[in-house]
């Protein structure tokens, strides 16, 4: 089976500290990898790495069984940030206009969008469940709604990779079961492999292939199964031992120190 990410006894440190220590996971096509830490653990550096926005100090990354290095073919990855949830609600472009722009890449910026592109604006749109929204702007949608769009404009390029970081922060739990099933859609329709960071144990659990747990070093990577069995160890492990279960309405666990 390909993988579309291999990372390789990988660690980082930022000045003097190190962030990563000795990761190694693999991400196969089709896949849904589910990523928990607690703050600071080093997800988003892990992102960074794999999007090659910074260089591991030691190990290897491949990205569909390419050295990094050698790896040009990023309209592969479609990557939604953290940030997609602070969006400015009063930046002026529809919700068409917003997905659009995830075609730049492949046709660059000053390129008229023909009837192809207008379709697979349309057919992201859909996809994620916002038919009849083109023309809203942008920021008259929920949060919940907002993210969608993003998700939108990553899928709009036809990606075989989806990075996202904390995508369901500040997003209600009807609005985050629906995106659960707008990833679940597109795994399973589109065969799009999937790494997600998030703070919800239960809600990864629920819907992903394999979990990884992270806190600089990697504490369990395995079967969501495997990881209920053995669940209360690993979060002692990963969060120390003075944490407490919330659980929510929604179904979904976090863990707070
Ligand atoms: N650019 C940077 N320079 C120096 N240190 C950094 C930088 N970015 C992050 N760090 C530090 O690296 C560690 C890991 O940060 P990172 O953002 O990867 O964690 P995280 O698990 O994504 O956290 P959160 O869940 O809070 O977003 C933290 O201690 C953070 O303060």
């Amino acid at each position: 089976m390909n993988a579309c990410i291999k990372l390789n006894s990988v660690s980082f440190k930022y000045d003097h500290s190190i962030v990563l220590e000795n990761i190694s996971l693999s991400l196969h096509k089709g896949e849904f990898l589910g990523l928990i830490g607690p703050n600071g653990s080093g997800k988003s550096t892990l992102i960074k790495l794999i999007l090659g926005m910074q260089k591991p100090m030691e190990g290897e990354i491949e990205l569909f069984d390419h050295p990094i290095k050698q790896f040009k073919e990023w309209p592969k990855i479609g990557y939604v940030s953290q940030k997609a949830n602070t969006f400015n609600g009063g930046f002026p472009a529809t919700v068409f206009e917003v997905v659009s722009t995830g075609l730049y890449g492949k046709m660059g910026i000053f390129k008229w969008l023909g009837k192809y592109e207008k379709e697979k604006i349309m057919e992201a749109i859909h996809l994620v469940g916002l038919s009849g929204y083109e023309k809203r702007n942008i920021g008259k949608l929920s949060g919940g709604q907002q993210q969608r769009v993003f998700i939108a404009r990553a899928i709009v390029s036809e990606p075989e990779l989806l990075i996202l970081d904390e995508p369901t922060v500040g997003v209600d739990g009807k609005s985050e079961s629906e995106f659960y099933q707008t990833l679940q859609k597109l795994q399973r329709e589109l065969h799009v492999s999937i790494l997600l960071v998030s703070h919800d144990i239960g809600a990864i659990t629920a819907h992903v292939d394999l979990v990884a747990c992270l806190n600089r070093k990697l504490f369990f990577y395995g079967k969501p199964m495997e990881f209920e069995l053995n669940q209360t160890q690993i979060m002692s492990e990963l969060y120390g031992q003075n944490i407490h279960v919330l659980k929510h309405n929604h179904g979904g666990i976090h863990y707070v120190k």
